[in-house]
């Protein structure tokens, strides 16, 4: 732990089996699962965060929200550890943000787009996340559960928008990380997806895990992650209610 910030970060140690798979190698657990103090990013030109400080228990759901532009997807790459704040410290599960093996072993991130890998089939695309965890799971079962079973062994470059999201969601869902970042996990999606989306994010944060919910649908969001937060400025405001 760095000099200057002891006593500043909560303490915790314990184990952490992934849910929904057969692998139960030990992860490990925090009573915080994020810790953010006084982050600050500039891009280029622009500050997107100015000061953004948060503390998120352990299996706590949390919806971000903020108009076009606000920096949400961009908060979630500082969490991910995909950008190094310009000022500020943060920690994922007790990690220091620096340590960005440590945190994306225990994290994952659904980016907006999906993140899929195009030229390869949605079974595939799956099977590969697990292999990058260590982890196993049912993949032909996760498929099934978003429909997708009859797309398993289309490359993905084929699929639609709404296919590729659904595929993200399972993959999201098969990985179960204990920090899952989504981000506009209904975008893209119909009603049934919406409403599958729902389901497997609500399954996850039933299990344990800790979500981040990216969004501009707060009535749907809230159901999953209901502590509300919005980007404005630079700066996390609480939203009530
Ligand atoms: N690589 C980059 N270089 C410079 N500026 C960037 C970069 N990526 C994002 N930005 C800027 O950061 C700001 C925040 O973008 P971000 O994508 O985080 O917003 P958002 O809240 O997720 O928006 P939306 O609701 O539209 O998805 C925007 O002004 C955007 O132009």
């Amino acid at each position: 732990m760095a000099e200057g910030v002891k006593g500043q970060w909560a303490v915790g140690s314990g184990a952490w089996e992934r849910p929904g798979t057969t692998d139960h190698s030990p992860l490990p657990t925090h009573p915080h699962a994020l810790q953010l103090r006084d982050i600050w990013l500039r891009l280029g030109r622009e500050v997107i965060l100015r000061g953004v400080t948060l503390d998120v228990p352990t299996g706590e759901g949390v919806t971000l929200l903020g108009e076009n532009g606000a920096g949400k997807t961009t908060l979630l790459r500082v969490l991910a550890s995909g950008l190094r704040p310009t000022r500020g410290e943060g920690r994922v599960l007790g990690f220091d943000l620096r340590d960005g093996r440590a945190v994306r072993d225990c994290i994952h991130l659904m980016p907006v787009d999906a993140g899929l890998y195009p030229d390869l089939t949605g079974a595939e695309n799956l099977t590969f996340a697990l292999e990058m965890h260590g982890a196993r799971g049912d993949v032909g079962a996760a498929l099934r559960r978003v429909g997708l079973e009859r797309a398993a062994n289309r490359r993905v470059r084929f699929l639609s928008a709404g296919m590729r999201k659904r595929l993200a969601l399972a993959r999201a869902h098969l990985l179960a990380r204990p920090v899952t970042l989504v981000d506009e996990p209904f975008a893209n999606l119909d009603d049934a997806g919406r409403a599958l989306a729902l389901e497997l994010l609500g399954d996850l944060s039933a299990r344990g895990v800790t979500l981040v919910v990216a969004a501009h649908e707060p009535h749907l969001a809230r159901q999953v992650a209901p502590r509300a937060l919005r980007l404005v400025g630079g700066k996390l405001e609480k939203v009530d209610g």
